[in-house]
C-alpha cells in the first residue's frame, strides 16, 4: 500500500528491516546531540510527515533492544498517529535507567506500525449481552 510521505530529515525513508517485519524504525532528526537524563522525557523530531489513508492509524512503539539495554521507552506507548494529522511525527522518549542516554542524529529511536482501525458508531442501550465472564476481571479467572 502506498502512503504519502514528506521527508525533511537527512535520512532515508523508514523501511522494514526484514521481509515480514511489522515495524519500520524511526530515526531521530536533530541538529545537535541530545542527552536524556535518568527519568527525563523529551519529544524527539523525526523530520517525517505522512498522510495516512482514512481508516488507518500509525502506532509509535518502543524498540525492545533500547528498552532492554538502556531502559529507553516511550511515555505514551503506543503513540497514535491519526489519519488526519499533518504535523511532524515525533517520539516521546523517556529514560527509565539510572544513567544518561545519548541520542545522535540518525539514531533509530522507535518503530512505527501502520494498522487498520474501525470507526465506531455507538448504539446506546440499557443492557449488554450476558457472558460467562460477566463483570469479572483483573485476575478474576482461576480464583477458588
Ligand atoms: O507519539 C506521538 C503521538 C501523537 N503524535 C501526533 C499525531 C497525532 O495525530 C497527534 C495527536 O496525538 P494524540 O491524540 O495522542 O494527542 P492528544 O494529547 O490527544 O492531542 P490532540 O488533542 O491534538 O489530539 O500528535 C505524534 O507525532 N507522536
Ligand atoms: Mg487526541
Amino acid at each position: 500500500m502506498e502512503i504519502k510521505i514528506i521527508n525533511k530529515s537527512a535520512h532515508p525513508l523508514p523501511q522494514y528491516e526484514t521481509a515480514h517485519a511489522a515495524g519500520m524504525d524511526l530515526r531521530a532528526s536533530i541538529s545537535e546531540e541530545i542527552v536524556l537524563k535518568p527519568f527525563q522525557r523529551l519529544l524527539i523530531p523525526t523530520g517525517l510527515f505522512i498522510e495516512l489513508p482514512i481508516g488507518f492509524e500509525a502506532q509509535i512503539r518502543p524498540r525492545s533492544g533500547l528498552a532492554y539495554k538502556h531502559g529507553i521507552s516511550i511515555v505514551n506507548a503506543p503513540g497514535t498517529i491519526d489519519a488526519d494529522y499533518r504535523g511532524e511525527l515525533k517520539v516521546l522518549l523517556i529514560n527509565l535507567s539510572d544513567t544518561d542516554f545519548k541520542i545522535v542524529n540518525g539514531d533509530r529511536i522507535a518503530q512505527m506500525v501502520v494498522a487498520k482501525h474501525e470507526t465506531v458508531i455507538w448504539q446506546a442501550v440499557e443492557e449488554l449481552g450476558e457472558t460467562q465472564r460477566g463483570e469479572g476481571g483483573y485476575g478474576h479467572t482461576g480464583k477458588a
